[in-house]
């Protein structure tokens, strides 16, 4: 099996439809409109953002999200990955009464779990959401900048990109950086080239959360290639979403064609009938590549991990053993 790495997966996105069913019914809600035949039920982004949104509300204890990341982090294991980054969400956690504090160390908790089990490696990235708002954004910021927790390890925004402006979220992006936090956020998904543009010069992240609407001007393509900035692709949530019609018309082979880091994400899978190794097998079945190139994806991951140096060269270690 291909070692696999993953940087962009939000964990409330990671909740599987029988564990949401479950949570439901241990706090007596009726999860049928967004959950039937044992699969969510969207349509368009903003009603996968009212599903998310459901499934996330039903954690809200410390066990629930410890529970969550380790249910998530040993499926991973098992499809052969060695390390995992998460996208946390305090607003998530404060809307069900536990504090960011009390919610990154159950998640933490979860990813300790895991690790003893199976030997992957987990990191949080603390995330605020631009449809919840520019303050709340800076809040995350400053949590995630003073918590001290070992395993946060960086920061980004997510939400729905078509709201709120890239400037408003600088000053939430400096509190990160000075605090040594590594630097992601979304662009590029919902919106156009324009949106990665501001990205890269408003936010000057080492990452970009999808960026694969660059491809819409070769000139960004060449810059975004020339910086060594990092695209998180997840083609599966992309075609989920409609942002392309089809796999065939996906731009992960041409970003990689053009010399730009591109690794292979899940997002959050079961809302896009995915996993982490469903991405590594569509690459191979659409994008034609073998197992050498997916092999390099994962150390392409590793490398723009948000991990210290030992850990990154132990990773890399056991990648290089098992390509030999
Ligand atoms: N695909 C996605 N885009 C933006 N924000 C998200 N939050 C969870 N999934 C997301
Ligand atoms: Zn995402």
């Amino acid at each position: 099996m291909i070692l696999k790495a993953e940087l962009h997966c939000h964990i409330e996105g990671a909740a599987a439809p029988e564990l949401v069913v479950a949570q439901a019914r241990k706090y007596g809600q009726d999860p049928s409109p967004y959950i039937q035949d044992g699969s969510f039920v969207w349509h368009d982004f903003t009603s996968f953002l009212a599903a998310y949104d459901f499934a996330s509300d039903l954690f809200r204890t410390e066990e629930d999200y410890a529970r969550l990341a380790d249910h998530y982090l040993t499926s991973l294991a098992r499809d052969g990955a060695i390390y995992s980054e998460v996208f946390t969400s305090p607003d998530h956690a404060k809307k069900a009464g536990l504090s960011p504090k009390a919610y990154t160390d159950a998640l933490g908790e979860g990813m300790v779990r895991a690790k003893a089990k199976t030997g992957i490696e987990g990191r949080m990235i603390v995330t605020g959401v631009r449809h919840v708002g520019v303050e709340a954004i800076e809040q995350a910021a400053r949590f995630a900048a003073r918590c001290g927790h070992p395993l946060v390890t960086g920061f980004g925004v997510a939400g729905d990109e078509r709201i709120g402006d890239f400037e408003d979220y600088v000053r939430a992006f400096e509190i990160a950086r000075e605090a040594g936090l590594g630097i992601t956020i979304h662009a590029g998904e919902l919106m156009g080239w324009e949106s990665v543009k501001a990205a890269l010069d408003h936010i000057r992240p080492s990452r970009i959360g999808h960026g694969v609407r660059a491809i819409e001007n070769p000139d960004l393509v060449r810059r975004i290639a020339a910086e060594g900035v990092v695209l998180e692709c997840c083609p599966g949530s992309n075609i989920a979403l409609k942002v392309f019609d089809s796999f065939a018309d996906h731009p992960f082979p041409a970003l990689r064609a053009a010399g730009c880091k591109v690794t292979l994400n899940s997002d959050d899978p079961p809302y896009f009938w995915t996993s982490l190794k469903r991405e590594y097998d569509i690459a191979a079945e659409h994008f034609a590549m073998n197992d050498k190139a997916l092999a390099r994806i994962t150390r392409t991951a590793i490398e723009a991990a948000f991990v210290d140096k030992k850990t990154k060269a132990m990773l890399l270690t056991r990648l290089d053993a098992r390509v030999r």
